[in-house]
């Protein structure tokens, strides 16, 4: 049995809890996968860069419809795919080996490990830990859904799809959520023929009606989506593709393709840890519960030294907020006589696809709902990429911003992008709700350069109406 001051189970988000203050103290970080975590090694990182050469890809036929033909000479992959890994594999393997052979204080468990007490870990191996503090940072895996032949080689989830040998001529993607929307883009502008099936009517429903919608039109102009269908099953062919029977408002049909991507959501690491042997209180959706400084509740009362952030914690699985949790918890570590509580209001996310789509706040439903219980007067403004010269030069058909308020506050309620860098536009609606800027001043009390794109966010804030002069007028 080996006792620690600090003990951080998952090295992507957690790693960062170690500050120059544990110096002169012992810390463990236990790790059964990958050092890094998902973020860097199967989430964010590689998926943004396949994104980025998609775009360029995608180009070639877009320029036509503005008088500049070009076109696709081909797609290395496996270049592209040793480029991407070539850069997050010696950053993966720099900071292990900063971690295991650098920091004299700090142990470094590279195995699995599960609780036998609130304080009390054992390795897969069998080595017994205890610690003081306890941060789980433990994260989320990909959900698997049960259909007979999921667990073909074909068969591949975000974790394995970026690393394959080949590009994939015909791939078949079961889901419509992120990472469904983000393959889907990055396959179809290199040339893969892919197919979505996607059991409800629409994509991206978490979105805003508008945007849910909007995506959907947009996505099935660029690949073959199939709404309201099922997988059935996958049955292996003698020449090594896979046979996927669908199931789809036209009845059973049979599709044969090289690959399939399961993107149907990922699930808390919180069983594999064995929470429940520590007596750890649990979600309705299984990801552990904390209160707002990141302590872990059991009976609804905090557990003293237990932390917990990012995916195996958090109702959003995203890296920005497992970044902020991890600060938090990194403070509240230190000073456990000035605890800070972790905000996520206005969580902001993106969905790199084509079009790309930014949001915060709240959807229109939700806004609708809002407003209705605080008797608010709820305004709302769509404002087109193609009504702003920038949109022009672009010739957008697609693009738009649509923003939701309060009339008389002016308060913005939730912001929501489709199109060109709509990650970058939205940041600065992020700002004026994190800091509680109207959205008249927003417009009006600062210069937009001209003809950015910005403007089309500009006369969105504007076509709201809540000029404070108006709302005398009208009261
Ligand atoms: C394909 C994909 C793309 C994404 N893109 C984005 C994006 O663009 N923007 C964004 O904000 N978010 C994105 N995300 C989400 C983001 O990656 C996660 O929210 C974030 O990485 C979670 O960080 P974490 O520290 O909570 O967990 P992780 O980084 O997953 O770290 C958890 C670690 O704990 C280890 N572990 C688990 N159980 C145990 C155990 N029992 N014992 C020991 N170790 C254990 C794991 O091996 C892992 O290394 C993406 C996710 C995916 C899958
Ligand atoms: N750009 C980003 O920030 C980014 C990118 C990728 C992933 N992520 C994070 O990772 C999480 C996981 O991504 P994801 O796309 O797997 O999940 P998701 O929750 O976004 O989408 C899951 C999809 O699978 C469908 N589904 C669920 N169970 C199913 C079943 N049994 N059969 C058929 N369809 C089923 C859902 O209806 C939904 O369309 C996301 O929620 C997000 O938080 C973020």
């Amino acid at each position: 049995m080996t006792h620690y001051d600090l003990a951080i189970i998952g090295s992507g988000s957690g790693n960062s809890v170690i500050t120059p203050e544990w110096d002169d103290r012992k810390v463990a970080v236990i790790d059964g996968g990958t050092f890094g975590g998902t973020c860097l090694n199967v989430g964010c990182i590689p998926t943004k860069m396949f994104v980025y050469p998609a775009q360029l890809a995608a180009q070639a036929s877009e320029a036509a419809r503005l008088g500049v033909d070009s076109r696709l000479e081909g797609v290395r992959w496996r270049e592209i795919r040793d480029r991407i890994f070539g850069r997050i594999d010696s950053i993966s393997e720099g900071g292990k080996r900063y971690r295991d052979e650098e920091l004299e204080n700090v142990t470094l468990y590279s195995e699995f490990v599960r609780f036998t007490g609130p304080h009390r870990l054992e390795t897969a191996s069998g080595a017994e830990i205890t610690a003081d503090q306890i941060v789980i940072a433990a994260g989320s895996r990909p959900v698997l859904p049960d259909i007979p032949g999921i667990d073909l080689p074909q068969v591949h989830t975000s974790d394995t799809v970026m690393r394959v040998e080949e590009l994939p001529e015909r791939v078949l993607i079961l889901g419509g959520g992120y990472i469904a929307a983000e393959f889907g883009f990055v396959f179809s502008a290199f040339g893969s023929r892919v197919t979505m099936a996607v059991r409800s009517g629409a994509l991206l429903r978490a979105q805003d009606e508008t945007v849910s919608e909007r995506f959907t039109e947009a996505a099935a102009g660029q690949w073959d989506l199939r709404l309201n269908t099922t997988v059935q099953s996958l049955v292996e062919n003698p020449d090594g593709s896979v046979r996927a029977m669908l199931s789809g408002p036209a009845g059973a049909s049979a599709l044969d393709v090289d690959l399939i991507l399961v993107a149907t959501g990922r699930v808390p690491n919180t069983d594999r840890l064995d929470t429940a042997a520590a007596g750890f209180d649990l979600e309705p959706d299984r990801r552990l519960a904390v209160d707002e400084y990141q302590r872990v509740l059991s009976q609804g009362e905090p557990v003293p030294g237990i932390w917990a952030l990012g995916d195996v914690s958090s109702e959003h699985q995203l890296k920005h907020v497992a970044n902020l949790e991890a600060r938090t918890v990194t403070h509240n570590l230190l000073h456990p006589d000035d605890l800070q509580a972790a905000s996520h209001r206005f969580v902001p996310a993106a969905v790199f696809s084509h079009p790309q789509i930014a949001s915060v706040g709240l959807t229109e439903v939700q806004a609708r709902a809002y407003a209705l219980e605080h008797g608010m007067d709820l305004v709302m403004a769509v404002q087109e990429y193609g009504s702003t010269a920038y949109g022009w030069a672009m010739e957008d058909v697609t693009g738009f911003v649509k923003l939701l308020a309060d009339r008389t506050s002016g308060r913005l309620l939730g912001a929501h992008i489709m199109g060109h860098e709509a990650s970058m536009l939205l940041q600065p609606l992020v700002q004026a709700m994190a800091f509680d800027l109207d959205a008249y001043t927003m417009a009006r009390g600062q210069y937009w350069i001209h003809p950015a794109l910005t403007e089309v966010v500009e006369n969105a804030l504007l076509s709201l109406g809540t000029d404070p002069q108006d709302t005398a007028l009208r009261a």
